[in-house]
């Protein structure tokens, strides 16, 4: 992975003259408490810790911000709206977030937008505004904009509970009995018509198929099905293995994310770790302007699993060197486990983890044998790079990890000293697991400007699912994701016949078609520390330009099934020239058929066969196009 500012702290070490042994040191030292602490010790005596948490930003003058609104409003009585929204930015960049005149910018900017026929934008503004210092009395406004707004993106819901809060506001609003009649009238039918259109859709709406796991749930690993079980190998460790033949298109496991984030703030993404669902505008958390959600529900739940605790230091946490996103997961996933256990039980379960010999098989399940997503040993024992990083990573990671913990102490939070080391070496330890197993969630849809046509995949964040992490990896995978590509549920699909006794694969990213054997293995071994050794690198496969091609090079390895193979071949390439791949899905039966006759009767790799692999693939994976649909229809 690339690191922001790996040398950010070795060189202020070096330019104090103090790097010299640093990393001999670290070395020596056995444990990763010690390593935490001396690391601690370390920048604190050359004075690289934050001594305050207090930003002095620099806001201009707020009488220029606020004649810049002025301004605005004159553009905007004028209706030169994209003039008046370019003051209003002004206004916005140079008022402190907390003022009246800063909301009021927002509000106005929100009526410029609408105007403009920016919706999105109409909302988003006014989603701000209502969190932020807007009168009280004017927020009637905010409420029927942002409802007229989602009317106009068919967000019938959400433009539901806009007018039904505008209407609330309407009590504490000046305005006369007659006209205040007449504006509750206007907005009633808005609600009416917004009612119709959700029973329109409620008819009209296609239900997704509820997905099950093939054989039941297992009994052990509930996120997995009956049909397999955990094994161990001597190259791969623990792996996931076929108990019953399993065909394509069987649902083998099904996970949630033990913790989760977006990969940026721009991504549209609601932040809380339990949701994750796009959305046009988002509104701020209120107080640190740096987290987002998708509604009030998704805030207070994010509070409650510690939000509180690490909204004053969210811009130190933010601009951490490292991976910013993989910071802030690590602080989430402290905070949820500290309020949950409490930071006497999370010590001693990170303290027990590193004393206790764990047996590699049943590492991470619990005491009554079971292994479970949502439990914290369950994650923290996932496989870590912690054993395999070079040493100057794994003292950038205790350097991160000392900045991160330092930042809550400095907000007040407590931690007696004989914690400091176990609470520190667990933040390096999260670090490394997150390093090996976080697994980038994408999302293909046209963009938030809704042109339907244009359609491309987005990273929108970042996720670990602890029993989705016990696959290992094949350069030929026979178990791939399926499903709506927003979901933060996973599931996880056969693409391949999975004879009994045979491993499941996923991959990590990288499969031999499109690499060559050694840049598949260096890829690998730079990003997750392991030798690959799965089918095509111990036998070489070929990439896609050299892979045997059609019936020509047809290598048959039961000679009586020839003239089938042939024939069905044959018919493949007709349905792959006539068939578009939107209507794939519709075909699986067949496409699951001829992979299962090639399977036992082809030597691969063979292009029809890894043609008919991708087809399947893709047919798999669902994307509804529509981000209404997603942050309006709860999972
Ligand atoms: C996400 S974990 C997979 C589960 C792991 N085997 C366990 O015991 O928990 C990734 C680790 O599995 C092993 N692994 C996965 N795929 C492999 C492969 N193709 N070849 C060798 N080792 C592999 C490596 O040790 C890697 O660090």
């Amino acid at each position: 992975m690339e690191y922001d500012n790996f040398l950010h702290y070795s060189r202020r070490l070096q330019m104090a003259d103090a790097l010299g042994d640093v990393y001999v040191n670290l070395s020596a030292l056995k444990t990763a408490k010690s390593r935490f602490l001396f690391t601690r010790s370390l920048l604190s005596k050359h004075q690289m810790l934050t001594r305050t948490l207090h930003i002095q930003m620099d806001y201009d003058c707020p009488a220029l911000s606020a004649n810049f609104r002025q301004k605005g409003n004159d553009f905007f009585r004028a209706k030169k709206y994209v003039k008046a929204v370019d003051l209003y930015t002004r206004c916005l960049m140079g008022s402190e977030p907390t003022t009246e005149c800063h909301a009021l910018a927002l509000g106005n900017r929100s009526a410029a937008h609408f105007h403009l026929g920016h919706f999105e934008l109409c909302i988003k503004d006014a989603r701000w505004a209502m969190v932020t210092n807007y009168p009280s009395k004017l927020a009637y406004k905010l409420y029927e904009r942002a409802g007229n707004a989602e009317c106009m993106l068919g967000l019938a819901q959400r433009a539901k509970d806009s007018f039904t809060e505008c209407l609330k506001r309407l009590d504490e609003v000046d305005m006369s009995a007659e006209n205040k009649r007449k504006f509750r009238e206007t907005i009633e039918i808005a609600i009416t018509k917004c009612d119709e259109r959700l029973e329109d859709r409620k008819r009209t709406k296609k239900v997704p198929p509820i997905e099950e796991l093939v054989g039941g749930r297992n009994e052990t690993i509930p996120a997995l099905s009956a049909f397999v079980e955990l094994k161990m190998t001597e190259d791969m460790g623990r792996g996931v293995f076929a108990t019953h033949d399993i065909n394509p298109g069987d649902v083998v496991a099904i996970d949630e994310p033990y913790i989760c984030g977006p990969i940026s703030q721009h991504t549209e993404v609601c932040h809380y770790n339990g949701c994750l669902k796009l959305d046009v505008a988002l509104f701020p958390c209120p107080k640190c302007f740096l987290v987002y959600y998708c509604n009030k529900d998704c805030m207070d739940k994010a509070d409650k699993d510690g939000h509180y605790l690490e909204c004053p230091i969210m811009d130190f946490i933010k601009s951490t060197p490292g991976i910013p996103r993989m910071n802030e997961l690590v602080m989430k996933w402290f905070l949820k486990d500290y309020l949950k256990m409490g930071l006497k039980n999370y010590c001693s379960a990170v303290d027990n983890f590193y004393q206790s010999k764990i047996d590699p098989k049943t590492r991470g399940f619990d005491e009554n044998g079971q292994y479970k997503s949502d439990n914290f040993l369950t994650a923290y024992s996932l496989d870590s790079t912690e054993d395999k990083l070079s040493i100057d990573v794994l003292f950038f990671f205790n350097c991160i990890a000392v900045d991160l913990l330092h930042y809550l102490t400095l907000n007040g939070f407590q931690i007696p000293k004989c914690d400091i080391g176990t609470v520190g070496a667990s933040f390096v330890h999260i670090l490394t697991v997150l390093d090996m197993n976080c697994r980038k969630f994408n999302f293909c849809a046209p963009k938030i400007a809704f042109q339907k046509e244009i359609k491309f995949t987005l990273t929108i964040a970042m996720t670990l699912y602890p029993t989705i992490c016990l696959f290992n990896h094949s350069c030929d995978p026979n178990v791939k994701r399926s499903g709506e590509l927003s979901d933060r549920v996973r599931v996880m699909k056969a693409t391949q016949p999975i004879p009994k006794g045979t491993q499941l694969f996923c991959s990590y990213g990288i499969i031999f078609q499109g690499h060559p054997k050694d840049s598949r293995q260096e890829l690998l071994k730079n990003r997750f520390k392991f030798d690959c050794y799965c089918q095509p690198c111990i036998k070489d496969w070929s990439t896609s330009q050299y892979i045997p091609n059609r019936l020509s090079t047809l290598n048959i390895l039961n000679p009586s099934m020839a003239s089938t193979v042939q024939l069905e071949c044959k018919k493949f390439l007709e349905f792959s020239k006539s068939v578009n791949p939107e209507d794939y899905h519709q075909h699986l039966k067949y496409l699951y058929s001829f992979i299962k006759l090639l399977f036992t009767n082809v030597k691969r790799p063979f292009e029809l066969y890894e043609e008919c692999l991708e087809m399947i693939g893709d047919a798999h994976i669902m994307s509804t196009n529509e981000i209404i649909s997603i942050c309006e229809s709860p999972y």
